[in-house]
């Protein structure tokens, strides 16, 4: 008897937590969209390119903690590629001479079916991430329609399967797509988009940026916020607003951390690594933009950044409590009698708005009145 196994692996991740930075904005919309997913819906992460929506998605498969399929889109794609497809087959010959007068001979050549990510993931609960789904094109999506509204998918006749696959309770699917993007993208049929839940994400806020510079190279937090203003002024005047500056400035920062460039307007090195990394990014000619460049970092190079080295101390620089705001002061005496505390239980506790609280905080750390280990709990519950 020869039977040639099918080849039914499929990868499956496991998203590997701890590289996620968590800022009270990011904590927001992590809340939102897991109220979605927990409810059972699937969700579409919608914003300009480098905004993070793969990242988040990740994180989100992560907090559902389940088996991740992930799925690139792709014109090239045909629903095979996302339902399955014949692969070889199984050849099973049966000689039967138990009566030695009578030989049985069964001969039987079987296709094998393989299941691709989305059948797999309907069918064993696990969660999907459709990374810029629109670059497939919607008639290879239309496999999608049945399986997130009435749970069913539909198998072709030739996949010697019964021909509707129920779909897992605990399927979901988290999509995500750059409306700004023009090329090799397109358009979404409606029925999907009516059955998905669509967050926009815009370009994050200053804090998140520079918490993500800081905590993925290394860098002085004050150097990751230079390198995001500057990114940021640079975009606006012009007029890059297309995508958003994270890439750019996490490039900047991981060679400036790395090589031990100080990030500052006078360093040559530095003027050079802005250069590389900016001036391709804008569609103005290349010595307009190198001219705004230029007119950028001499504007700064006459302030020089302030040099604040890190200290345990939790208030070093401080001023009386008593000088602060109303709420600036009620975050800052509760953070000296419980030294840990996230941002969660801050607002909650202390009876205060997400916005307010995150606005005093933003100021005490502005004021360096918090200790590294308290930006730790706030930020990164
Ligand atoms: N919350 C976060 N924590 C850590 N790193 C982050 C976070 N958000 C974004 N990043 C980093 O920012 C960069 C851009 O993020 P990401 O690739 O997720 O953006 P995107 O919106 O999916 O971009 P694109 O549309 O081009 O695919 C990545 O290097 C990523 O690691």
């Amino acid at each position: 008897m020869t039977v040639a196994e099918p080849q039914t692996r499929r990868s499956v991740l496991r998203v590997r937590p701890g590289q996620f930075v968590v800022t009270p904005s990011i904590h927001q919309i992590t809340t939102r969209a897991l109220r979605y997913l927990h409810s059972g819906f699937s969700i579409h992460l919608r914003g300009p390119a480098g905004t993070g929506k793969t990242t988040l998605a990740m994180h989100l498969a992560n907090c559902l903690a389940r088996p991740v399929m992930l799925i690139f889109g792709d014109d090239d794609f045909t629903s095979s590629d996302l339902i399955g497809s014949q692969s070889g087959y199984t050849h099973k010959k049966l000689m039967d001479n138990y009566i030695h007068s009578v030989l049985k001979v069964e001969d039987e050549l079987k296709h094998n079916w393989v299941d691709s990510r989305l059948t797999m993931a309907c069918r064993e609960g696990f969660t999907l991430v459709y990374d810029e789904f629109n670059r497939s094109r919607p008639e290879v999506n239309n496999v999608l329609l049945s399986a997130l509204e009435e749970k069913i998918l539909t198998l072709p006749p030739t996949s010697n399967q019964p021909d509707y696959l129920q779909v897992h309770s605990q399927f979901r699917a988290i999509f995500t797509s750059n409306p700004e993007e023009y090329c090799g993208v397109h358009a979404t049929q409606d029925a999907l988009m009516d059955r998905l839940v669509t967050i926009n994400m815009p370009e994050p806020d200053e804090l998140t940026q520079t918490e993500i510079l800081a905590q993925k190279t290394g860098i002085r937090r004050e150097d990751a916020l230079f390198i995001v203003n500057l990114v940021k002024t640079f975009r606006l005047k012009t007029t890059a607003e297309k995508t958003s500056g994270l890439r750019s400035c996490l490039m900047i920062a991981k060679v400036c951390a790395e090589h031990e460039i100080v990030a500052t307007p006078n360093h040559a090195d530095f003027r050079d690594i802005c250069a590389d990394v900016l001036l391709s990014r804008t569609n103005l000619p290349i010595d307009q933009s190198t001219t705004i460049l230029w007119e950028i970092l001499n504007e700064n190079s006459t302030e020089s950044l302030p040099v604040v080295e890190e200290t345990d101390s939790p208030n070093a620089s401080a001023l009386p409590p008593d000088a602060l705001k109303e709420h600036e002061q009620k975050i800052y005496h509760y953070l000296q009698q419980t030294h840990k505390a996230s941002f969660h239980e801050i607002y909650k506790t202390l009876n205060l708005k997400q916005n307010q609280a995150e606005k005093a905080i933003r100021s005490l750390l502005q004021k360096k009145l918090l200790k590294q280990q308290d930006q730790f709990y706030i930020l990164f519950e």
